[in-house]
């Protein structure tokens, strides 16, 4: 995939969920002034095998397949992973959703982190940004000064468009359940149905990039791609 690709992705995807393009834009505008203006931490994570782990119902039966490589743990997954596996992630994928203390703590303790802007999280950027200095920013609209767009959507395909850019010998998913969509407390009817669509995407986002791999998607609580 390439940036005129994504981008014609990224029109289809907000149009379908209403997203307002420009306020993703303004988010990454904010959030560039408050995070690290290069990506060279990266460079360590080059060319190994990711383990991606996202916030499905299944995602503690796929943990035990973790072993040696890069270990990207997606947003509020961080919570789960934290109680199910006895191992830091190397890196955490957010738009800062998820348990924050619990993302800090990792981060203090040597996580690498990636927080992604978008319209709906400028006031958690503006909140919480600052007490990630060494954080490297992304966007989904048009990348801009140190805000890359490395591809994906939700904060699990996203991780996993991330260890393509990293040329990952091979990327394994664990805990992506399409069935049913895990739900937080707080989510109404409405964030219900928002978060089946966007998991709809997550799922046609990584079936592109498990064919660019030339891999065939198959659901399970472990993925190859
Ligand atoms: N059944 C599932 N329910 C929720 N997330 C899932 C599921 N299967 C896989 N995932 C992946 O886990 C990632 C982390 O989950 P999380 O609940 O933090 O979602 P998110 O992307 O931050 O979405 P939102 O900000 O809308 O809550 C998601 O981005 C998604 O890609
Ligand atoms: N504008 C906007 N962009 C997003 C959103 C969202 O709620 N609003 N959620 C995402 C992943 O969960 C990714 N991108």
């Amino acid at each position: 995939m390439n940036l005129i690709q994504w981008l014609k992705i990224y029109e289809d995807i907000t149009d379908s969920l209403g997203i307002n393009r420009n306020e993703d834009l303004i988010s990454s505008f904010i959030l560039s002034n408050y995070i690290n203006s290069n990506e060279n931490f990266l460079k360590k994570y080059h060319g190994k095998n990711f383990f991606i782990v996202g916030n499905g119902k299944n995602m503690p039966d796929g943990l035990n397949s973790i072993s040696g490589g890069v270990v990207i743990v997606a947003d509020s997954a961080v919570t789960r992973f934290h109680e199910y596996a006895s191992i830091k992630p190397d890196i955490i994928v957010t738009d800062l959703d998820g348990d924050i203390n619990l993302i800090h703590n990792y981060y203090k303790n040597g996580t690498d982190l990636i927080i992604h802007a978008h319209g709906d999280n400028i006031n958690k950027i503006l909140k919480y940004s600052s007490k990630f200095p060494r954080a490297m920013g992304t966007t989904q609209n048009i990348p801009i000064k140190n805000i890359k767009n490395y591809f994906g959507f939700t904060d699990g395909d996203r991780s996993a468009f991330l260890a393509k850019y990293l040329n990952a010998s091979s990327i394994i998913l664990i805990g992506f359940c399409f069935k049913e969509v895990t739900i937080k407390p707080y989510y109404d009817e409405n964030s219900i149905a928002f978060k089946k669509k966007k998991l709809f995407w997550a799922r046609k986002l990584l079936e592109i990039l498990a064919s660019e791999r030339h891999k065939k998607f198959i659901e399970s609580s472990v993925i190859e791609i």
